[in-house]
Parts: structure tokens; C-alpha cells; sequence
């Protein structure tokens, strides 16, 4: 497959949960080398999606290829990341302890735990065990457990969710870099205004995508001030 091709593709997916269809027959591509946002409120189906992308979403019907595979492809494996909202790191082990840990078990070069450690400043917490973190650290560690091994796929469940204001524009300053590298970074936000630093936008409600645009153009289309008047302006003209 060459550069140009999607990062992810997704067509007539349709996902069942809890006896109701979440999803029926999206279709959506990710580019490679963007910030792709997914947003929406609580609820709308940005994590189902993602898990979806990912492999491990059950009641999926429709096709979703990743990197031109199957999602959650064995071969995916070292390629793709997700970092969930919930922090899936080791209480009883150190910042450094989980890095290292999940940098061999992923095959990822000598020293990549300490790079992403500095990557997500954490570096002054390495010797720490996760236990003592607060939370937004705790989500940090996580996070540098998906960029270990340099990924070419990123899918970021509310990565910014409890970060302080300083942290979250270093977030999203990180995650540009990885853009600018050439890596496709899924990144679901439920905070309109994060929009600001994506590429593009994809603005679900309740299992539907209801937008694909860019920050620009959503603010021109609308007339509206901030994206978050933008997206109420989004869903009103299609009610
Ligand atoms: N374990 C589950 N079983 C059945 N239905 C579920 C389950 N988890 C989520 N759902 C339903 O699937 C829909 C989509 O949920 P999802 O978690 O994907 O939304 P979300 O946009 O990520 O929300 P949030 O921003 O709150 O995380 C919701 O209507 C939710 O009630």
C-alpha cells in the first residue's frame, strides 16, 4: 500500500452493544500524518469507534482495514497503539518498571523507556511507583506505554482528560511532532475546543457522524465563534 492510502478505513461499520445498534454503516478514512479528531459528547460512540479500530470491540459488523490489514491483526500488533481512558499500567511497579516492561514485551529498542518518559515529561518520576501518581501522571504513563516502539498508528482515547492547562498544550504540541513524522493519530476529545488542534474533525452524536471537516472550516461554515457553538450550530441545521 503506498503513503497516500488511508491509515485506517473503515466502511459499513455497524457495532451492537447491550441488545442496541451504537453504529449502523459508517464509513470513515483516517490519513496518515494529521491529527484526526473525533468528537462528541459523552455517550455519542468515539470510544466504540475506537475499540472498533483497534480489534477489540465485539458485536462489530462492516470492514476495517488498518495499515491495509484486518483491524487487530496479530501483524498490527507493534504498528498500532491505543491508549485507553482508564490508565492500564502496573500500580505496584514504577514509571519506569511499566515502561520497560511493555517496551520488551513490544520488542522496542534499548533506551525507549526513557525516551518516552521524557517524551511525556515523566522523566522526574521514573523511580516512582504508579501508586503514588496523581491521576493526570498516572494517564501520562499510559500514554508513554503507547509510544513505545514509535507506532505508525496512534488511536487516543481522551488522552487530555484530566491534564492541567499547561500539560495539555504540551500534549498536543507531542502529539503534532508525531504528525509531522508521518504517524495517523485518532484522538477522541469530548472538550470542543481541543478541536482547535486537529487537522481534521469527525463530530459524531448519538452513533452518527454528523461532520468531516477541518477547525477552519467548521468555524466558517457556522459563522459560529468557538467550535463549540460551531458543533451546536452543526447539529441544529440538521435537525
Ligand atoms: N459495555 C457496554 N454495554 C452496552 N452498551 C454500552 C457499553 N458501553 C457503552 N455502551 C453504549 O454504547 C454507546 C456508546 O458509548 P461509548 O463509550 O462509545 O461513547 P463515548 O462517546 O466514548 O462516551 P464518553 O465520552 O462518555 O466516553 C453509549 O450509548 C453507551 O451507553
Amino acid at each position: 500500500m503506498s503513503s497516500a492510502d488511508p491509515a485506517i478505513s473503515v466502511r459499513g461499520l455497524s457495532v451492537r452493544r447491550g441488545g442496541r445498534d451504537v453504529f449502523s454503516g459508517v464509513d470513515l478514512d483516517i490519513a496518515r500524518g494529521r491529527v484526526t479528531g473525533l468528537l462528541g459528547p459523552s455517550g455519542c460512540g468515539k470510544s466504540t469507534l475506537m475499540r472498533a479500530t483497534v480489534g477489540v470491540q465485539l458485536g462489530v459488523s462492516g470492514e476495517i482495514r488498518v495499515l491495509g490489514l484486518p483491524a487487530g491483526s496479530r501483524a498490527l500488533r507493534r504498528r498500532v497503539a491505543y491508549a485507553t481512558q482508564s490508565a492500564s499500567v502496573y500500580d505496584d511497579l514504577t514509571v519506569g518498571q511499566n515502561l520497560r516492561y511493555f517496551a520488551r514485551m513490544l520488542g522496542a529498542p534499548r533506551g525507549d523507556a526513557e525516551r518516552v518518559a521524557a517524551l511525556v515529561g515523566l522523566e522526574p518520576q521514573l523511580r516512582q511507583r504508579v501508586d503514588a501518581l496523581s491521576g493526570g501522571q498516572r494517564g501520562r504513563v499510559s500514554l508513554g506505554a503507547a509510544l513505545l516502539g514509535s507506532p505508525e498508528v496512534l488511536v487516543l482515547d481522551e488522552p487530555t482528560v484530566g491534564l492541567d492547562p499547561v500539560l495539555r498544550a504540551e500534549l498536543w504540541e507531542l502529539l503534532r511532532g508525531l504528525a509531522d513524522e508521518g504517524a495517523a493519530l485518532l484522538v477522541s476529545s469530548h472538550v470542543m475546543d481541543e478541536a482547535l488542534h486537529c487537522d481534521r474533525l469527525v463530530l459524531m452524536r448519538e452513533g452518527g457522524i454528523v461532520a468531516d471537516t477541518t477547525p477552519d472550516e467548521l468555524l466558517s461554515s457556522t459563522g459560529a465563534r468557538d467550535p463549540e457553538a460551531a458543533f451546536l450550530a452543526v447539529i441544529e441545521a440538521r435537525s
